[in-house]
């Protein structure tokens, strides 16, 4: 019988296929992706990180058992000590300065997955968190692992796709998809079809993440003056 991720990742087949080849995927694994675009992003993602790490620590505290709620608080830690701590050390390379992480203010798309994420741990049973957190390992892994070979001039992209498509990162994906799917066993149809919808809208956040960083993405009046504003629209790094 097939799992429940298999059910899943089938139904999100087009978006999942969408993801993979957004351009801003692929200019990190041709090398061609302008810096300033990457600059954009390692700011919005420090932000969506922060908040990821938040919404795992919500797990943690969801979970009926304290081996879950020890492995969630694990994973909330990894997600400072090794992702975010990897875009600070991109952060002093692309020299984003004081000035501009003052004046950050995030985008309407990471502003609205991390709302997403935070609507269904309020709210949501801890099969609906796994379920709205997976597409976020999982992606990153396949691109990780899709572009392992891939030899992008500039060094940042090469760290960036050797950290998705490392062993760490791999392993930790492995362990929510074998949770997800423990908890799908358990659960009845009803939070089944809430999991899907979570993990479906989570996967479409995913491909406008990419989307909002290669269109430097920003509200549509007024709000926020991000740290594109300050100069980084015109300069390249
Ligand atoms: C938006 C987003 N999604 C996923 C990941 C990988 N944890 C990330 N860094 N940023």
């Amino acid at each position: 019988m097939k799992k429940f991720t298999e059910h899943l990742r089938e139904k999100a087949h087009s978006v999942w296929e969408a993801n993979l080849h957004h351009p801003f995927v692929k200019g990190i694994a041709d090398g061609n992706l302008p810096l300033v675009n990457f600059t954009y992003y390692v700011l919005q993602d420090s932000y969506y990180l922060s908040h990821f790490a938040r919404v795992q620590a919500m797990a943690a505290a969801r979970a009926e058992d304290l081996y879950t709620t020890s492995r969630m608080a694990a994973h909330a830690q990894g997600t400072n000590d090794a992702e975010l701590a990897l875009h600070e050390t991109f952060m002093k390379q692309l020299q984003i300065t004081d000035e501009e992480l003052a004046n950050f203010e995030p985008a309407p798309t990471a502003y609205h997955y991390t709302s997403h994420l935070y609507r269904v741990a309020e709210s949501g049973s801890l099969g609906e968190i796994i379920a709205a957190i997976l597409p976020c390992y999982w992606i990153y892994q396949e691109i990780g692992k899709r572009f392992k070979e891939a030899t992008p001039q500039e060094p940042i992209y090469q760290e960036w796709i050797a950290a998705y498509g490392g062993e760490w990162f791999s392993q930790l994906v492995q362990e929510q998809i074998f949770r997800l799917d423990e908890l799908a066993d358990k659960a009845s149809e009803s939070e089944k079809n809430k999991m899907t919808r979570h993990f479906l809208i989570s996967c479409e956040y995913e491909y406008l993440f990419w989307e909002m960083a290669y269109t430097l993405e920003k509200w549509p009046v007024s709000y926020g003056t991000f740290a594109t504003k300050v100069g980084r629209e015109t300069r390249n790094v």
